[in-house]
């Protein structure tokens, strides 16, 4: 079949709609099938006419021709609005729950920036799980989104036990409470199902109990075989499936029970996973680095290039925060669970200590929690969250996450714009103010090859800076010279070319990539001149811009690094 793609633009006094569009399409070509639209921009103009962009392709065999470029709608809507030094850097990721779980809501949220849908394992059940994953892909492929499925194991962890009692209970100060792992159905006044029999091992009278971090706290009184006897000292709530901790002289009394890191439901929604192709697994309660190599070496035995992230949200975690980071494809800062283990005053500075770290050793890194918590109830954040997604963003994470504001919230969609304006308006902030973070000083390259990427890299960004450049295009396999770029938060934004779909959605969770689709050949200069003059018919780039380019696709033989002027 012939495989085509034509650009088309156009332009009218009146507010297109998009089934008109269509319609427009379907004449101008006169294609047998629809045509399908996969870009659309319905952005309005001073004097209200709207330019509406359609790209418009007749078939999806297109994606493997040398002149089809893989770039996704929404990144193309933003250029074209705000141009190169517009694009947004950070990248946001939004748990997807019942409140977005539609394909239109979906569409929605994809259209609003949504880079990464994650999905919490924890919740809900496996068919629903399915049919969100291969909604995300469905808009992918037919309407041109890029937006890649992350996994998030359930893990073990101790918990109130959720025993379909009524949503909340209140816990009054001085009043007794029992701790039980016996199971029983409903509720009972005054008891609490805990969901690990072993969860009182070790405890003693007077160690406290703190529930979610600090909702509620109740000092222990008697301890009765397996069970807790327990006075309220600091009266709060108890919501359903809270999360237990003991303390005592300040400290978190460090448990290590033997649980695994991951359960043999986990390695069954693993599997799961790799079934529905998901892009990245996320994996709660990490202690150490054995559980993230040992699922990492089990996933490559598979051939299996699906990203493994840790999550650290345990004391445990900090402990062997080093080591967890090198064997891992990236971490989740999973304050909420992490407030619930240290005190709270310490997440701010544990948080930037954790997203510097990442980025000297060159791993993406997520901030994730209660970034909007408020937004789950109400349209509005408060100052304080702007000011802490601000901060993260300041702080040059990878990616924010969005969680019960996605997942249950009802503004979920006004959330991600939030999200959207403030790492905008941060980033901009940082360059006008040249608050541009210093290289990483560490030297992450083992083998010369790896060393000379890091210096290409390295130099490549440095260069794009001060000349100013647009765009850096690079040219990759698996990833690394985007991520090594991507290492420095250079200025101007790195496409990364890639013919490899797994690294095209892995880079998706990388500051300042934005991973494009194209059948990379071995002719570099024929590379280069393509995917300029790709770029330049869609009236991306016009004379005079300038883009640097580097190269990793054939690694050994041909690495380089050149400014282009268009
Ligand atoms: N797939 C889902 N189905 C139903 N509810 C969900 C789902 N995912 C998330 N939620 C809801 O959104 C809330 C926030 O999500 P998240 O932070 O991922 O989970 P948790 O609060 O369990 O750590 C959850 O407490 C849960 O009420
Ligand atoms: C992201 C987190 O994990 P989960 O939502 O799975 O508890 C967290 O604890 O902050
Ligand atoms: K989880
Ligand atoms: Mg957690």
């Amino acid at each position: 079949m012939a495989s085509l793609t034509t650009d088309l633009a156009f332009i009218t006094n009146y507010p297109m709609v998009k089934a008109s569009c269509m319609e427009l399409g379907k004449k101008v070509f006169g294609v047998p099938a629809p045509p399908r639209i996969i870009g659309f921009n319905g952005r309005r103009s001073k004097s209200f006419s709207t330019r509406a962009v359609m790209q418009v392709d007749r078939v999806v065999e297109e994606s493997k021709n040398a002149d089809f470029l893989g770039l996704d709608v929404v990144t193309e809507t933003e250029l074209r609005e705000k141009g190169f030094l517009g694009l947004r850097k950070t990248k946001l990721v939004c748990t997807v729950g019942p409140a977005c779980c539609s394909y239109e809501e979906l569409e929605k949220m994809a259209s609003a920036g949504m880079n990464v849908a994650r999905l919490n394992m924890c919740h809900n059940t496996r068919n629903w799980h399915q049919d969100v994953i291969r909604k995300v892909k469905k808009l992918n492929h037919e309407k041109g989104f890029c937006v890649s499925v992350m996994i998030d194991t359930e893990g073990s962890q101790i918990h109130v036990a959720d025993h379909g009692g009524p949503s909340s209970v209140k816990a009054e100060d001085g009043s007794i409470w029992f701790f039980t792992t016996e199971e029983f159905e409903g509720c009972r006044p005054f008891t609490v199902q805990a969901s690990y029999e072993g969860f009182a091992e070790g405890i003693k009278e007077g160690d406290e109990l703190v529930v979610d971090g600090g909702m509620a706290t109740f000092e222990v009184i008697e301890r009765i075989g397996n069970d807790l006897r327990c006075k309220c000292i600091d009266p709060g709530l108890l919501l359903p499936r809270a999360k237990l901790s003991f303390w005592r002289d300040g400290k978190l009394v460090e448990k290590h029970y033997e649980l695994p890191t991951l359960s043999t439901k986990d390695w069954s929604d693993i599997e799961f996973g790799i079934s529905e192709g998901v892009d990245f697994i996320a994996m709660s309660f990490v202690r150490d680095d054995d559980a993230v190599k040992h699922l990492k070496n089990y996933l490559s035995t598979k051939n299996k290039f699906i990203k493994v992230l840790a999550k650290i949200e345990s004391l445990e975690s900090l402990h062997n925060l080093e080591e967890i980071v090198e064997a891992s494809d990236g971490i989740m800062v999973a304050r909420g669970d992490l407030g619930v283990e240290i005190p709270l005053e310490q997440i701010p500075t544990v948080q930037e200590k954790i997203v510097d770290l990442c980025r000297q050793l060159n791993k993406p890194v997520i901030v994730a929690s209660q970034l909007l918590e408020s937004m789950i109830e109400y349209p509005t954040p408060t100052r304080a969250e702007v000011a802490d997604v601000s901060e993260a963003v300041r702080q040059y994470a990878d990616a924010l996450m969005l969680s019960g504001e996605s997942a249950i919230g009802s503004f979920g969609e006004k959330a991600l714009s939030v999200l959207r304006m403030a790492s905008t308006r941060m980033e901009l902030w940082s360059r006008e103010e040249n608050q541009q973070p210093a290289f990483p000083k560490c030297k992450i390259g083992v083998s010369l090859t790896d060393q000379i990427a890091e210096q290409i890299c390295n130099s490549a960004s440095r260069m794009a800076n001060n000349l100013g450049v647009d765009a850096v295009f690079v040219y990759t396999k698996h990833g690394k010279m985007a991520s090594l770029l991507s290492r420095n938060r250079p200025i101007p934004p790195i496409f990364a070319f890639t013919n490899v779909e797994s690294t095209q959605m892995a880079l998706n969770l990388q500051w300042g990539v934005t991973p494009v689709f194209f059948d990379l050949s071995d002719d570099m200069d024929a590379n280069m001149t393509k995917t300029i003059d790709l770029v330049k018919s869609k009236g991306l780039l016009k004379e005079g811009d300038a883009v640097l380019i580097v190269s990793d696709a054939i690694p050994t033989v041909y690495q380089s690094l050149q400014v282009k002027i268009v």
